[in-house]
């Protein structure tokens, strides 16, 4: 199926990692170009603010790599929204003890220090990109904790295993975007890479829109493109 230019009366949502930046060693070494920033900042003007961002990351961090971007952002995979830089509400609330939660993780991972532990608000996500040996041990260990904490379910990501909020999704964090001005009556559009896409991008065409699977592997998106690079240059295409 041909993929259109991105029409200005939709609504864009965008994951992250793999979609708009590349894939790095750690998650605190992503690169945000000029041309990016550049990027988000047009297109929020073009589509009437109707662009949001819906990512993994927490939001103070989504935010802290993009500290110029003007719209909305749902965090935490969709646990967290933040309609202004600044304010973040929760979304989905969970009762369970992030701290203890962090703690656990940290002192499972103390004898592997090629292991990164990402400390989130509403979760942990425990990183072996430097230690691909070592992701039965961290099934084994978030397992555990995915135990311990009955209110988190299990998220694969890239080189890495998440515990995140139940009941709550991208699916969700745009389908509450999708009530507020002035993403209410648009034509939702998807962007994405990852497992954690897959139920937005459903929800996309779901609701007469479409989705953009970024990368490789099985999806729900009726569009492929190879890379962030190639995103960039559709939106590109889209803005002229
Ligand atoms: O929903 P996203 O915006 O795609 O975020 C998904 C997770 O991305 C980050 O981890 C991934 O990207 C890192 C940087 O490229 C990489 O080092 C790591 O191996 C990947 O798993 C982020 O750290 C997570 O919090 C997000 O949930």
């Amino acid at each position: 199926m041909t993929l259109p230019l991105l029409s200005p009366d939709a609504a864009l949502f965008l994951d992250f990692d793999g979609c708009l930046v590349d894939i790095a060693p750690r998650p605190d070494a992503v690169v945000v170009t000029p041309a990016l920033r550049d990027r988000l900042s047009a297109l929020h003007r073009r589509q009437g603010g109707a662009v949001a961002l819906i990512s993994g990351r927490d939001v103070a961090d989504l935010r802290g790599h993009l500290p110029d971007f003007p719209g909305f952002v749902a965090g935490s995979h969709g646990s967290e929204l933040s309609l202004e830089p600044g304010r973040i509400t929760t979304l989905h609330q969970v009762d369970f003890d992030a701290p203890a939660l962090h703690r656990a993780a940290r002192d499972r991972a103390a004898p592997h220090p090629a292991l990164l532990v990402e400390e989130k608000p509403h979760g942990v996500a425990l990183h072996y990109r430097d230690a691909s040996q070592l992701r039965d041990f961290v099934e084994t260990v978030m397992q555990d904790l995915a135990a311990q904490h009955p209110h988190l379910v299990l998220q694969p990501a890239k080189m890495a295993l998440e515990l995140r909020p139940g009941g709550v999704g991208k699916d969700s964090a745009m389908a509450h975007l999708l009530t507020l001005p002035p993403f209410a009556g648009r034509m939702p559009v998807f962007a994405g890479d990852d497992t954690t896409d897959e139920p937005a991008m459903a929800h996309a065409q779901s609701r007469g829109g479409f989705a953009i699977k970024i990368g490789d592997g099985p999806t729900a998106a009726h569009h492929r493109l190879s890379d962030p690079a190639a995103l960039a240059a559709w939106l590109d295409a889209s803005l002229t």
